[in-house]
């Protein structure tokens, strides 16, 4: 069995004493890396300064240094004098009007602790951003702290009671604020300042998320449908639906139809197709599987297109991942796996008029868009710009890469997101056609007049979709259908729409190809793309909210990893020493604080903002006390920080896998 031991404890528990001159814990016993017991202020007053010891004097003898120093000179006491003038004059430029008063969540040394000030913010306005920030209350000039113990030297260096010194950063800056000669200064010690969790970046009036946008439900209907999209992913199958499924099929299982009853299935082509959710056991992810019924595959090379269309990675296409022939349902079928959308509709479902009645597809999150019935939903003319222009750039792109993408069909075209839309089943065609093409070829017709042909049909297809959105019928775009679509489009559309229409669907224009279609519609390219990128705006703003969130929920993770673990149980050592322990106490600052009745404090921002700093490593420092109120600790969170690294560290090198974080 792995050990957990670690050495013995840098850090060890002291007893509370009763501070001579102030109730607060004094700075020297916060620097919790010195393993002895508190230094007294007697024994203090016995020992060396070190400032002597270092530079040779110390600006503070005879002004409340309690150490001892050599009797000074004649001229160097003169020297100190001037030197202690100066640095009063300097911290009096920068003192608070008023004390600002020291708030109860400040560990009780900060009291005492100086407003750091670097030299040149001394004579800029600006810097009086410091004395706004919780300033402690017994600032008083030059020998400022000599109460206390420590001073301030010009080089930033704070003079610990027990003669020691360490360089300090600021921990009160304003981050918004800062002069950039601030960071410069060689002793700044740079940390992540800004703990708060819902950091504002931008004003919301500029990114506004609680209204809705083009392709941006509002922040509250945004997340709703995520929620509802993730409980349709795990939901099983509707009322009515087809059972008796494979439990199993070529590495997916779980499969649930997407169609609720028979009623919804309509032939395509000549064949009738399901779609079914199902999970990938490879990837645990859910897929939508397209089954062809009653396919016989002629030959193995009708999978070739399938390894194209693989290779297209396009917000508007439903990207496939594979296809495959099974027995599994008890017939020969044809497979196609595809990206699952979670509550995906067709534009079928949503715009056109059901000759027949159907009944509404499964609990869809696009509910809010359409009342869940058969009636069908008008194209507002924007929305219909956006379908338009999604649309053809998906086209574009598979017409680029010498491809057509033969179903150009509302019933294959999904909306996954507001007004976002995507073609599906590509490459359907391609398999279930290829004997067809095989035909051709050996006919001797030449393969790229043949996709010239394919892709001029595409643009016929999308012509007639859009004619058929405006009017809501499938049919708008034939025969003495036609005269009548034109007409209505006229009353509710704009001449624009019409005439991108006519374009696609035009027999006679030597230019009728994708690209030429993208001059036709370049007016309208420009609001699409603000819409998108305005899109991308509010999503990163929402973004940034939960931004703090898995940082927070990995640190949970840690101490629910190293706290209490039962292995330990018996043994003190491990959860009562060393690192262990001061996360022990650290976890009982944070969750289990009482109030002066007793009773427990259930206080979500303490908590928040506890485990924020801690995260940050910020130099704050927090009293630790033991559970039988004996003894303390002054530690600060980034040391608490380091001894949760190290513990966690520990038990991830005990495993046999690394750990992953
Ligand atoms: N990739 C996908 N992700 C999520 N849902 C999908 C996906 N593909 C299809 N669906 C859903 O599956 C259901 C059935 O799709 P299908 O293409 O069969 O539609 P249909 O209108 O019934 O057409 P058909 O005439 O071929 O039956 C639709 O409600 C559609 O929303």
């Amino acid at each position: 069995m792995a050990s957990f031991f670690s050495p013995p404890p840098a850090l060890s528990a002291i007893k509370i004493v009763k501070p001579e001159a102030a109730q607060f814990v004094q700075e020297d016993e916060s620097r919790t890396s010195s393993a002895s017991a508190i230094p007294t202020r007697r024994d203090s007053t016995q020992r060396q300064c070190r400032n002597v010891m270092i530079y040779g004097s110390c600006k503070y003898q005879g002004k409340g240094c309690i150490f001892q120093h050599p009797t000074p000179t004649a001229e160097e006491e003169a020297a100190a004098v001037a030197a202690s003038d100066a640095a009063a004059a300097a911290f009096e430029n920068v003192r608070p009007e008023t004390p600002v008063p020291v708030t109860p969540s400040l560990s009780a040394q900060a009291v005492n602790a100086p407003v750091f000030v670097p030299k040149s913010a001394v004579t800029s306005p600006e810097k009086s951003n410091h004395a706004s920030s919780p300033a402690p209350a017994s600032l008083t000039p030059s020998p400022p702290l000599a109460e206390n113990g420590y001073h301030e030297d010009d080089s930033y260096e704070y003079h610990y009671e027990d003669g020691g010194l360490e360089p300090m950063g600021d921990q009160y800056y304003d981050d918004q604020h800062y002069d950039m000669s601030y960071f410069s200064t060689p002793h700044f010690v740079r940390e992540p300042l800004n703990y708060h969790l819902y950091t504002q970046t931008v004003p919301p009036s500029f990114v506004n998320n609680s209204n809705d946008s083009h392709y941006m439900p509002s922040s509250h209907e945004l997340r709703q449908t995520l929620q509802m999209r993730s409980e349709v992913t795990r939901g099983g199958p509707a009322p009515g639906a087809p059972l008796g499924l494979p439990d199993e099929l070529q590495g997916y299982h779980t499969l649930v139809p997407l169609e609720t009853s028979p009623a919804d299935r309509r032939k395509f082509g000549q064949w009738q197709s399901t779609v079914y959710r199902a999970v990938k056991e490879a990837d645990g992810i859910p897929y939508a599987l397209r089954r062809v019924e009653n396919f016989r595959l002629i030959s193995q090379a009708a999978f070739a297109p399938i390894e194209q269309w693989g290779k297209i990675r396009h917000p508007g296409i439903v990207a496939i991942a594979e296809a495959f022939t099974t027995r599994s349902f008890g017939d020969s079928s044809l497979v196609l796996a595809y990206t699952y959308y979670p509550g995906a509709r067709t534009l079928y479902d949503l715009h056109f008029n059901k000759t027949q009645g159907t009944t509404a597809p499964n609990n869809s999150p696009y509910m809010l868009i359409s009342a869940r019935n058969s009636s069908p939903v008008p194209v507002p003319e924007s929305t219909l710009w956006s379908y338009i222009i999604q649309l053809a750039s998906a086209i574009r792109r598979v017409h680029e890469a010498g491809m057509s993408v033969r179903v150009v069909d509302p019933t294959k075209i999904l909306l996954t997101g507001k007004n976002r839309v995507r073609i599906g089943s590509c490459g359907l065609m391609d398999v279930t056609m290829f004997d067809q093409y095989a035909r051709m070829a050996s006919a001797g017709q030449d393969p790229q007049q043949v996709l010239q042909q394919q892709q001029l049909d595409d643009l016929s297809m999308f012509g007639r979709l859009i004619i058929g959105l405006c009017v809501g019928q499938t049919n708008a775009a034939t025969g003495g259908q036609f005269q009548k679509s034109l007409e209505a489009m006229a009353r509710s559309y704009s001449q624009d729409v019409k005439t991108a229409a006519l374009f696609l669907i035009s027999k006679n224009n030597p230019h009728r190809n994708i690209t030429h279609f993208f001059d036709i519609i370049s007016s309208r390219l420009v609001k699409e793309m603000d819409d998108a990128l305005h899109a991308a705006d509010c999503l990163e703003n929402e973004l940034m909210g939960e931004l703090e969130n898995a940082r927070l929920v990995r640190l949970l993770a840690k101490f629910g990893f190293i706290n209490e673990r039962p292995e330990f149980a018996r043994d003190a050592r491990w959860s009562e020493t060393g690192d262990r322990y001061l996360i022990k106490l650290f976890r009982d600052y944070v969750f289990h604080q009482s109030d002066e009745y007793g009773n427990p404090v259930t206080n979500l921002g303490h908590v928040l903002t506890c485990l924020n700093k801690l995260d940050a490593g910020s130099e704050e420092k927090v009293m630790l006390i033991a559970r039988d109120e004996q003894s303390c600790l002054v530690v600060s969170y980034r040391e608490i920080k380091s001894c949760v690294e190290n513990a966690f560290g520990e038990l991830a090198r005990a495993t046999t896998r690394p750990g992953k974080w």
